[in-house]
């Protein structure tokens, strides 16, 4: 099989160093076969020879060589701004060493003894180049990447629009974007923090739209939503007959996500005993679906977010430590509104439009007094409450101008019913139409639920804030019942989460 980079002429170059002869041997020809061409060291100072000598697409690295680190070598390569890839090869169990390795840019790392699919696998993704569809970078990252700027990916037009979808120029808001454009070239995973409703999703977003895996899958799941004895089966799929009501081999989000992005939201809310089969997922990157004997290699990178403090988290014993080390290898923080509030115009322009066009109006007009009057609100809830506000404002808007409704939240945020009450209780509310006792409850329950969202999304104008709202579900409850039900939507609306996007 010959794996060339489709739009080079020549096939990839990789330089690999190790010091052992029969593994370079076996990583030699392995990478001949797969169609590279390929160099090889035995250490530091002779892959030195090779690299200064030319150019390569990826260094596949030992991290213990004879007269150095592999480590030198990334760093090295990161400090003169060269182009290539590094994948270091560290010994099972020394998860720092991974870890150490991909905060220093490394682009990912393989844990030894290689298995040699993995290694093919790993490969393949660190000589993929950009999508060649190269615009300008974004204001925000050119004015603050300065001496980064040369080693900053091209940015494509998803990912320039992903960054544009971040409204703000604050200097948080420009730091986080020259950020994300920097991490999304390798692999190493993301964790956004923050407040509820700052954005963190849309960060996760600009980190796939940014990388070379924008053309895979972005699966958003939200990891607080999922109820405890399905969270397995979500994550890794199940085999046909695994399990009561499984009637076909169901993928994971981990297949699913295979070749993009796994964004996992609210980690910090996954049970303790399946933060350990995430650990294992993420170290053996394989995942064995339920009722399976076999194990599904598996390709994803891999983004979290939390409004929780994981460190607080960990200290109580509620969160695995070594996964939190693991998933936490690149932080972004993402700031309160209220540490931001220079960017409260520009967000009430891009809300109110966004508003606007879901509701196919014209855009209403932004008084400098409603600005004043958001300002001194304290919009705990962030963005998601500035929407909502905004939301409320146009609803009352009687032509001229906006008309902010601070007194309360929506009716239905306050509630938030457990699953299986907002199914039955359109049910309750018409005791006098009893229906037959379904044979199948789950489907008859899916059933219900289904005719439930596809109500509300049509009465909201397919808006999923407002569908939520008047369901007393959050954005992310509604998007992952949306998802799991396979319920469509209309182009515009802004995609489904828990299938692929954009
Ligand atoms: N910088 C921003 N520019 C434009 N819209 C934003 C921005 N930040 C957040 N939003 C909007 O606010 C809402 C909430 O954002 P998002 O879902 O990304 O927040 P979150 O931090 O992931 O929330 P949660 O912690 O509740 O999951 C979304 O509708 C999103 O589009």
């Amino acid at each position: 099989m010959s794996t060339h980079h489709p739009t080079a002429v020549l096939p990839a170059q990789i330089l690999v160093v190790d010091d052992e002869p029969d593994l370079r041997t076996l990583y030699e020809l392995t990478l001949l076969r797969e169609g590279y061409r390929v160099e090889a060291a035995s250490s530091v100072s002779e892959a030195w020879e090779h690299l200064d000598a030319g150019r390569f697409d990826a260094v596949i690295t030992d991290m213990r060589l004879p007269d150095g680190l592999g480590m030198e070598i990334i760093q090295r390569i990161q400090k003169d701004q060269r182009g290539e890839r590094c994948v270091v090869m560290t010994a099972y169990g020394s998860a720092e060493n991974a870890v150490e390795a991909l905060k220093a840019g490394a682009f990912d790392y393989l844990t030894k003894p290689v298995d040699l699919k993995q290694f093919r696998a790993v490969v393949a993704s660190a000589v993929q180049r950009q999508p060649q569809e190269a615009v300008p970078a974004p204001r925000a990252a050119t004015n603050t990447a300065t001496s980064e700027s040369r080693a900053l990916p091209p940015q494509t037009s998803l990912g320039a629009s992903a960054l544009e979808r971040l409204v703000g120029e604050s200097d948080p808001m420009r730091l986080i974007k020259s950020h994300i454009a920097k991490v999304a070239r390798g692999m190493a995973p993301v964790l956004v923090r923050g407040e509820s409703g700052t954005g963190k999703e849309l960060v996760a977003r600009a980190v796939h739209a940014c990388s070379q895996r924008s053309d895979g899958p972005f699966v958003a799941v939200n990891c607080g939503a999922i109820p405890e004895n399905l969270l397995e089966a979500e994550f890794f799929g199940a085999r046909k007959g695994s399990y009561t009501g499984s009637a076909a081999d169901r993928d994971g989000y981990f297949q699913a996500a295979r070749g993009g992005t796994l964004f996992l939201d609210e980690i910090g809310d996954l049970p303790l005993p399946m933060q350990s089969k995430l650990l294992r997922a993420i170290q053996e990157r394989s995942v064995r679906p339920i009722g399976s004997t076999q194990e599904d290699t598996v390709d994803v990178r891999i983004v979290s977010a939390t409004h929780k403090d994981l460190h607080a988290e960990v200290q109580a014993g509620r969160f695995r430590q070594d996964l939190f080390y693991r998933l936490n290898v690149i932080e972004i923080s993402v700031p309160a509104l209220r540490d931001r509030r220079e960017d409260l115009p520009a967000l009430c322009n891009a809300l109110l439009a966004r508003i606007a066009q879901d509701g196919g109006i014209p855009v209403p007009r932004l008084t400098s007094d409603v600005v004043a009057r958001l300002a001194d609100h304290p919009l705990e809830g962030n963005v998601r409450e500035l929407e909502n506000l905004l939301h409320r404002a146009v609803a009352l808007n009687d032509g001229d101008e906006l008309h902010l409704d601070f007194s309360g939240p929506a009716p239905l945020e306050a509630a938030v019913p457990s699953p299986v009450a907002a199914v039955v209780a359109p049910v309750r509310e018409r005791p006098a139409a009893r229906p037959a006792m379904p044979s199948d409850l789950q489907s008859y329950l899916d059933q219900q639920e289904r005719e439930v969202l596809v109500r509300a999304l049509q009465e909201s104008g397919f808006n999923r804030t407002a569908a939520a709202a008047r369901l007393g579900l959050s954005l992310r409850q509604i998007r992952y019942r949306i998802a799991r039900l396979g319920i469509s939507t209309p182009p515009g609306d802004d995609g489904l989460v828990g299938t692929l996007d954009e």
